[in-house]
């Protein structure tokens, strides 16, 4: 063959290949999953200026039934009835302490009185015997009572900073460190009255999902809990995108792009719909490996995670992240080291508990952190005990 005519078949094929690479690319991101995900909160596509308003408070208003809800339910409910909660047994296998403080801006929520609720209806979901022993801790240190904690102190075992200690921290100590010394207090108090073998802290808007305790079993089954500090069952869903500084998720993201490449590459000569000349080749294999990546963090690595609340056996252990600590599990005494730990630092605006911790488990020999996904809470608090909040609080 002439070698123009060799040329200009070349330059056909390569044409054609890049056209075709192009219209699955515009086709995919700019038409499939805009209209897919447009709605969907954690994804790059949600229509923020249309739906974020309107979402917020959708959630604002279910949250605000669901707490009247429960207020009414534990109203009505008997102390008789879950006497069962406030016989705390000595050593049990798992203790649940829920951390409180009186919440002005968000009173009608009950945001309290809605976690305890679900944590009552899903403690007897492991079989025979109950989950675990619960506890309140109520560390409200102002004029007023934290009245949840009041209503519920016919129900649940409920332990109080003592009135001495919290005059001590009022008008000397900013906000984040009262904080921090009240998680110390129900900690080390926890420890000190039961010497539960493992210990979770939640805080009061925390609502556990459904399969709680199951996860939580089925994690301290698992080897590496017995050498960790702390086991974090909640990070903000907006943290959880694959663009974020994780190195795992680094390693996840390029995993799930191979995946999903080689997969689509053995098969599509059994279903190739539009008989595109697609073959098993390196370029072939790391261009869709780039088109599944690029797809999973645009459509939200949030909604990929959830695929895994299929088993307990599948909720995926990593190396801790940074924010926040709504819901943690202390394996063993880890809830006494890093008591000390925190005991050990002061805290301050920017240099909250959950940094404390992170960092000094990061920097303390021998001890290690985890996290694990997807999260076992729902966090409700759409108001901030600690901080400022706008009038309305939106959901992103
Ligand atoms: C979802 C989320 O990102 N939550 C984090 C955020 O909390 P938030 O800013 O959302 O504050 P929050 O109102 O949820 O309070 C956190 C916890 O502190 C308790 N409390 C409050 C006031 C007080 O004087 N003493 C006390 O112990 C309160 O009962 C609750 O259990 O920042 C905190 C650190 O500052 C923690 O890292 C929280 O996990």
């Amino acid at each position: 063959m002439p070698r123009w005519k060799v040329f200009f078949s070349q330059r056909l094929r390569w044409s054609s290949s890049l056209t075709q690479a192009l219209t699955l690319f515009v086709v995919t991101f700019c038409v499939i999953l805009p209209l897919c995900c447009h709605r969907l909160l954690y994804s790059y596509y949600f229509f923020r200026f249309m739906y974020l308003n309107s979402m917020s408070e959708e959630v604002l208003q279910k949250s605000l039934e669901r707490g009247q809800d429960a207020l009414r339910f534990w109203q009505n409910s008997s102390p008789l009835e879950s006497t069962r909660f406030s016989d705390v047994a000595q050593n049990p296998e798992l203790l649940v302490t829920v951390v409180t403080a009186r919440r002005n801006e968000a009173r009608d929520f009950h945001y309290l009185l809605q976690v305890m609720r679900q944590i009552s209806s899903i403690a007897d979901s492991c079989g025979e015997q109950r989950c675990a022993e619960v506890m309140l801790c109520d560390v409200e240190s102002g004029p007023q009572e934290n009245e949840d904690a009041k209503l519920l102190g016919a129900h649940f075992k409920v332990i109080r900073r003592s009135a001495q200690e919290q005059q001590t921290d009022m008008g000397r100590i900013n906000t984040f460190e009262k904080e921090k010394k009240d998680y110390v207090f129900c900690l080390r108090q926890g420890w000190e009255l039961v010497k539960p073998k493992n210990m979770i802290i939640l805080e009061d808007d925390a609502l556990p999902r459904h399969d709680f305790f199951q996860v939580v079993k089925d994690l301290l089954s698992r080897r590496f809990a017995v050498h960790t500090l702390y086991i974090k069952l909640y990070h903000p869903e907006r943290l959880q995108r694959y663009w974020n500084p994780e190195p795992y998720r680094i390693l996840e993201w390029v995993g799930l792009g191979l995946v999903g490449a080689t997969a689509l590459l053995l098969t599509i000569p059994y279903w190739n719909p539009c008989s595109f000349s697609f073959t098993l080749s390196a370029t072939h294999l790391i261009f869709f490996t780039l088109y599944f990546m690029i797809a999973a963090e645009l459509i939200g690595r949030h909604y990929l995670l959830e695929v895994r609340r299929i088993s307990p056996q599948l909720y995926a252990v990593s190396p801790a992240t940074e924010c926040c600590t709504p819901a943690m599990l202390f394996p063993g005494n880890a809830s006494l080291r890093a008591a000390d730990l925190l005991d050990a630092s002061f805290c301050y605006k920017g240099n909250a508990k959950d940094m404390v911790l992170y960092r000094m488990a990061k920097i303390s020999p021998g001890e290690r952190s985890h996290s694990v996904e997807p999260n076992l809470v729902t966090h409700i608090g759409a108001f901030s005990s600690v901080r400022p909040n706008p009038s309305r609080p939106k959901l992103l």
